[in-house]
């Protein structure tokens, strides 16, 4: 399944009142970003030619393409992949120069003899690494300048497959490519535990071929890679501890809480006529899954009816939104994305469950789809519905807390693995060797709608919570009061200027980061050290970002240098994706 864990633009809501929607394109795919990469036309030759009217030659320009390349943060996948291929360039002995391609002959390639030479199929090629954003990696040769290499990205590669491949896009130092056929496979390579239909199309689920245990190693490994390629000192002091195990998810599929399926609306048309394909973005064109070419069909973005990642309810509220789809899809002005968020009501046994429900999705009988479950656990009875609004409150259950938040707003994907890195992140924050009765503190940056801060607040004299969106304090504040908790203060404002308020005593406090995937600036990481916190937990959605800030403060802030990792590792947020959460632990020496 396409899971978009992607960068988020704003949310615009369109003309139906039945889907609650956003701009179209709520996600960026990677090879979007690629895209978007700037062609700019210069010019550059000048040419003479006569009019009927006047003898006078006259100036005709040509205009010449000239490839010129978008800034690319050097955290975010884009920038991780350069890092990855001059690795891989390293190990065979190869430079950027002998890789590099002849872009602005293929841009301006008329008659399409060139780009029918790059663009190209490939046979007989070997995987030799998997990248962070998990896909192959191998090295073909130059089809123009012989003398010359050329790195490939092979999605659904994995290391020592033998394939064949066409190459379909080319960029200075690396080609794009479809996977066509395996002719060799990965001793990693189980198409046995293959679950969905949709498998080795869709861009989001792309591990599904992976046993468990290979997809967690994997993501150990990202997570040391990630700190070789953005904390070298760290790496070369030898300070960093092994990476610990990447911490499973107990639910390995239908984990999913929320899913944002969308259509496109082709150029020029003003009204759809025919029904375009309403689901998740297509991860080029590949062929290698014979039994797959038909389903979903061939557009950039497949038609999905079911999502094996999702939880029951939403793909209960997908078939829903599908048929409403079929029956409205001509009324959208501009393509669309429907949101689809788990909701989770606690049921008074006394009262019909419909009554109970609010909004949620609906069935073609116009009743609220739901499924019951009973929670032997906590001695409850739930119901699940499935909201389509953005600003509809939706209640989530994580270790005995409620949490209410606006469906639109960020809340963790994962609830099956929320109790476990809640109970670790609150281990983690003890200060050591404290008396009973000594008070301690907790400052909680990036805290959203109050997750961290409330499950570690208990046993805490005082916690306070910094976040920049009004809207979630208000939800953490609101979560405090419903849960009884007296000890939580949440501020709106930067996580930068969280220092500036903070009153408790340092040697007493211990901080949560908890950043957005850019991870934090360096003002903050200076001022954090300046505070010169008792112990910090940094959990991250970008362990490039966390390892580049943990470079910095422990090696150019002058308190930095007191603290050490004591601890990093892994947490799977996501199985059957390449996405790793980290999270780092840090405490003076
Ligand atoms: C990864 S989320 C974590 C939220 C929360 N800790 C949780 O687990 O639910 C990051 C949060 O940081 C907030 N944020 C982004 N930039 C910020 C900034 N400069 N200062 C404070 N909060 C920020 C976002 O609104 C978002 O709620």
């Amino acid at each position: 399944m396409s899971i978009s864990l992607l960068r988020k633009v704003p949310l615009v809501k369109l003309s139906s009142r039945r889907f609650p929607i956003y701009k179209q394109k709520l996600f960026c795919t990677m090879s979007e970003e690629i895209n978007s990469q700037e062609v700019v036309n210069s010019t550059k030759r000048i040419l003479t030619t006569q009019t009927a009217e006047s003898t006078t030659p006259r100036v005709k320009k040509i205009k010449l393409k000239k490839y010129k390349s978008k800034k690319v943060d050097p955290t975010a996948p884009l920038g991780v992949l350069q890092l990855e291929i001059d690795e891989l360039l390293k190990a065979h002995n190869l430079t950027r120069e002998n890789v590099t391609n002849d872009l602005k002959s293929i841009l301006n390639d008329k008659t399409f003899e060139i780009k029918d030479k790059y663009h190209r199929e490939v046979s007989n090629v070997k995987i030799l690494k998997l990248t962070s954003n998990g896909d192959g990696l191998a090295v073909i040769d130059n089809p123009v300048e012989t003398e010359k290499k050329q790195v490939v990205i092979v999605p659904f590669g994995l290391p020592d497959d033998i394939v064949n491949i066409k190459v379909f896009k080319t960029h200075p130092h690396y080609v794009e490519s479809d996977l066509l056929d395996v002719l060799k496979k990965s001793p990693m390579r189980r198409d046995d535990l293959i679950k969905d239909k949709y498998f080795g199309k869709s861009s989001g689920d792309q591990f599904e071929f992976l046993t468990y245990a290979d997809q967690l190693e994997i993501k150990r490994n990202t997570v040391a890679n990630a700190y070789k390629f953005f904390a070298p000192r760290l790496v070369a002091n030898k300070v960093i501890p092994e990476v610990g195990t990447t911490i499973p998810s107990p639910l390995e599929y239908n984990y999913r809480t929320k899913i944002t399926p969308h259509f496109d609306m082709p150029k020029r048309l003003k009204q759809l006529e025919i029904k375009p394909p309403l689901g998740f973005g297509q991860k080029g064109r590949p062929k290698w899954r014979k039994e797959t070419l038909e389903v979903g069909g061939a557009g950039p973005i497949l038609d999905i009816d079911e999502c094996k990642l999702a939880t029951d309810i939403l793909n209960i509220g997908l078939t829903n939104e599908r048929k409403r789809f079929d029956q409205e899809f001509k009324k959208y002005k501009k393509g669309a994305t429907i949101l689809l968020r788990e909701n989770t009501i606690i049921l008074d046994e006394n009262k019909p469950v419909e009554e109970q429900l609010g909004e949620g999705s609906t069935d073609s009988d116009g009743k609220v789809s739901y499924i019951t479950i009973d929670d032997k656990e906590h001695g409850v009875k739930l119901a699940k519905t499935c909201v389509t609004n953005t600003r509809q409150i939706v209640t989530e259950y994580v270790d005995g807390y409620t949490f209410e938040f606006s469906a639109g707003e960020f809340f963790q994907n994962n609830n099956s693995i929320l109790p476990i890195i809640t109970k670790y992140v609150r281990e983690n924050l003890q200060i050591p060797n404290s008396k009973i009765d000594e008070p301690n503190y907790l400052v909680d940056a990036y805290c959203g709608s109050g997750l961290f801060s409330l499950c570690s607040s208990k046993g805490v004299s005082k916690v306070t919570g910094v976040e920049i969106s009004a809207d979630s304090v208000s939800f953490a504040e609101r979560n405090s009061k419903n849960n009884g908790v007296e000890n939580c203060k949440f501020i709106v404002g930067k996580a930068e200027k969280l220092f500036e308020c903070i009153d408790t005593p340092n040697d007493r406090t211990s901080v949560i980061l908890d950043p957005p995937r850019k991870g934090c600036d360096e003002v903050f990481m200076k001022q954090l050290a300046e505070y010169y916190p008792a112990r910090i937990v940094y959990i991250s959605c970008n362990v490039h970002s966390q390892a580049r800030d943990l470079e910095y403060f422990l090696n150019d802030t002058e308190k930095g240098k007191d603290y050490k990792i004591e601890s990093l590792r892994g947490f799977d947020f996501f199985p059957q994706t390449h996405h790793v959460e980290s999270v780092a632990v840090l405490s003076r020496v």
